[in-house]
């Protein structure tokens, strides 16, 4: 294994990896794994960049960090040249982490200085401008990510939220410096006396430049945009030969949708499907009560076989917030991801082959109680979100980070996961 990643959530895994293993266009990527957690045993001998999807975005700082530790013993082991810790595109984390704990553990495990922090994923709209994060022509902290259930994400300027979650103090990177190129990123990053530096990108080049900057360079944190020329630089090394992504025949049959995602894409995205298709909101007041559970979920699923049925607790920030005061974030969440996870890994063992999740941390439940291994990157579904699928016949998968994806995202997920590509 060459390049090796610790992903922060389980969407945000597949969206790495979707990038590494498309590589740029004309050459090829890596051969590249998905792992859920950290394998208990190696990696196939053909795997190029391995990647570990952990469920550390949300828990605490301390947890983060020693699963994260975890992770980089096994990549290592697996014989990893170069390390890449990724975390979301708007940054994810609160004032406590966890990504700048993860990333300071990291880079000291590693022994790396000048660490790039870079979350800019310009094809999903995310740019990094004098360190502060756009959405569109948002900044990050107007683009609804304020709202967030989790990690409400209310200052866009990546080095002061940073500055909060570590004791070292954080560089920068300007945009004027990047545009000049890989050998100007470098020397400002060899210069740069912090640890951790933030590095703007506003286009996938600036990304492709930093990339090359950092060739050889043990470890990097980032984004998926972080990753796109990382592929390159082995490939131009001579290290590995620009591989073609698996090819994904298809899993037609049963097929469900589960939406824990509160984010605006996704609730955009549930109305258009409820349009169309037969959909079931949970009330969540009667899952805290016990009134509503795995059975009920199953039940519409199987009653709306070939029918693209979608269940969904998404609520509007008004009511997340209501909701969260009269339970507390965690618990609502935790009695919410269960009942997804539950519910997954029933409609799986029942024979579910096509199975779309939306929510990172939603994901990320149901990911664990399925249990599938090494999985493999399919077609891409929507920027960000490829196919996952293994070499079994078990269910193939799309995790859809909630704010990816165009409104159709759910329809065209399962066309995809039957059809496979030609
Ligand atoms: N109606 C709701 N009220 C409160 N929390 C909710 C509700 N629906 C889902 N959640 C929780 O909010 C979190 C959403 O996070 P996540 O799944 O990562 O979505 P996103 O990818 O949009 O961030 C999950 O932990 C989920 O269980
Ligand atoms: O970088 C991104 O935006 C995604 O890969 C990601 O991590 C999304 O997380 P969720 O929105 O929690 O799914």
């Amino acid at each position: 294994m060459l390049l090796g990643v610790i992903a922060d959530d389980f969407t945000g895994a597949s969206d790495i990896a979707n990038t590494i293993a498309r590589g740029l266009p004309g050459q090829g990527g890596l051969v590249t794994a998905q792992f859920l957690g950290v394998p208990a045993g190696p990696a196939g001998a053909e795997v190029e960049a391995g990647v570990v999807a952990l469920k550390t975005r949300s828990v605490p700082a301390t947890e983060a960090v020693v699963q994260s530790l975890e992770a980089l013993r096994w990549l290592r082991a697996q014989g990893c040249r170069q390390i890449v810790f990724k975390y979301c595109s708007t940054f994810d984390s609160t004032p406590e982490g966890n990504i700048g704990p993860v990333a300071e553990a990291l880079a000291e495990a590693l022994g790396a200085s000048g660490v790039v922090v870079c979350p800019a994923f310009p094809r999903a709209g995310r740019t990094l401008y004098q360190g502060h994060l756009f959405v569109g022509d948002r900044l990050l902290n107007e683009s609804g990510m304020e709202h967030h259930p989790l990690t409400p994400m209310t200052d866009a300027d990546i080095r002061r939220w940073l500055a909060r979650q570590v004791r070292s103090p954080i560089g920068l990177v300007p945009h004027d410096v990047v545009r000049e190129g890989p050998t100007a990123i470098g020397k400002a990053l060899a210069r740069a006396p912090e640890r951790l530096v933030v590095v703007d990108a506003i286009s996938d080049a600036d990304l492709v430049a930093i990339g090359a900057a950092r060739a050889g360079a043990p470890f990097l944190t980032g984004g998926s945009g972080i990753a796109l020329g990382l592929a390159a630089n082995f490939i131009a090394q001579g290290a590995a030969q620009g591989a073609r992504r698996s090819h994904f025949p298809g899993r037609p049959g049963v097929e469900a949708i589960l939406a824990g995602s509160c984010s605006g894409a996704t609730r955009g995205q549930i109305e258009y499907h409820a349009r169309r298709h037969p959909v079931l909101p949970i009330s969540v007041d009667a899952v805290m009560a016990g009134r509503v559970g795995v059975n009920d979920l199953l039940a519409f699923l199987a009653d709306h076989a070939g029918e693209a049925p979608l269940t969904y607790s998404s609520a509007t920030p008004d009511e997340v917030l209501a909701l969260q005061d009269r339970y507390g974030r965690e618990r609502v969440a935790a009695a919410l991801d269960g009942l997804f996870a539950e519910t997954a890994r029933a409609f799986v063992r029942g024979g579910g082959r096509r199975l779309v999740v939306a929510g990172g941390e939603t994901s990320g439940a149901v990911a664990q109680a399925l249990d599938l291994g090494q999985l493999m990157i399919g077609p891409e579904i929507a920027p960000g979100v490829p196919v996952l699928f293994s070499a079994g016949n078990s269910a193939a998968l799309a995790l859809k980070s909630g704010n990816f994806g165009q409104r159709d995202f759910f329809e065209k997920a399962l066309g995809i996961l039957a059809e496979g590509e030609a």
